[in-house]
């Protein structure tokens, strides 16, 4: 960003932080500085597209400059701005908590749509991190009674904020899953949904630089996912009312896997496809 202030515009902008970025290796280099663009303009992205003349302030510059910097270190650019939206709610997110995942927003919706017309149902999210799959459960289940759990304080201070952002009538508490006696929440719940850590750590080298440098490590890494499944597992069948659903979102490669841990505990459990066709949850009962 060498050139005169007065110089700059929009067009000039996003061509030349385009190429800037991709000298960096920064995936998606247009929509990077389209989206930082818009945040300091503060109008919708493609508007930018009617605008291409439009020069920028020294100010505007000021904003953007530290912004590219950060993004030209593989920041996300969902920390640099602050937030993400996730199906129906706008999610504020920090180095504490994972950035929503769009496989998790169709985690959401397939609840939502197998449970379109139950009113008054309990709901529990392990794992809550921002947040994100209890709130958005609420906003459009207004009668459902939801709670989110996490075993980091960061994660439960960043999603209550978000619930009071949103609105949005959910508890949040600590707790491990791995330690049952540490969750109050007591239920008996009609639906528990979690999107577990589930990458193995031995796989961090496949992940990209955005994720691994900056998501933190506890919301992305567990060494033994049949610990963690089992202790889902466990805890749900003591918390489920009889005939409730599990719902949890899983790494495709282990699919099968999972579904074998739910067989040999006597539960019955399908798996369901993502937008890219791999599998990617799984919903089960008790036998
Ligand atoms: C993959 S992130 C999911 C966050 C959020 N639900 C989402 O889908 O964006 C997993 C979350 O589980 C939490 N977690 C990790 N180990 C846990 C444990 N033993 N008990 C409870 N939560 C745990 C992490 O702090 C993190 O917030």
């Amino acid at each position: 960003m060498s050139k005169k202030v007065e110089e700059w515009t929009v067009l000039s902008m996003l061509e030349w932080a385009t190429d800037f970025f991709e000298n960096k290796d920064i995936p998606d280099p247009r929509h990077s500085i389209e989206w930082l663009l818009a945040e300091t303009l503060e109008i919708k992205r493609l508007d930018l597209y009617l605008k291409f003349d439009r020069p920028l302030s020294p100010q505007e510059l000021d904003t953007l400059r530290p912004m590219v910097k950060r993004r030209a270190q593989h920041e996300p650019l969902q920390y640099i701005v602050g937030y993400t939206d996730f199906i129906n709610a706008h999610i504020s997110v920090n180095e504490q908590v994972l950035i929503p995942r769009i496989e998790t927003e169709q985690l959401v919706e397939i609840i939502l749509d197998e449970h379109q017309s139950e009113e008054d149902l309990s709901v529990l999210d392990i794992g809550t991190g921002s947040g994100c799959i209890p709130i958005a459960l609420k906003m459009e289940q207004t009668s459902w009674e939801v709670s989110g759990i996490d075993i980091s304080e960061g994660a439960i201070h960043t999603a209550r904020n978000n619930a009071e952002q949103n609105d949005a009538d959910v508890s949040f508490t600590k707790g491990d899953i791995l330690n049952p006696n540490s969750i109050i929440e007591n239920g008996p719940f009609n639906i528990i949904v979690s999107n577990p850590p589930y990458v193995k750590p031995g796989e961090k080298d496949i992940l990209q630089q955005q994720v691994k440098d900056y998501e933190p490590a506890e919301a992305l890494f567990f060494g033994d996912l049949e610990k963690m499944y089992n202790s889902i597992i466990e805890f749900a069948s003591q918390k489920l009312t009889e005939n409730g659903y599990l719902y949890l979102e899983l790494h495709e490669k282990y699919s099968q896997e999972i579904l074998a841990i739910f067989d040999e505990q006597n539960w019955s459990a399908r798996i369901e496809n993502d937008y890219d066709k791999k599998p990617r949850f799984i919903i089960a009962q008790q036998r």
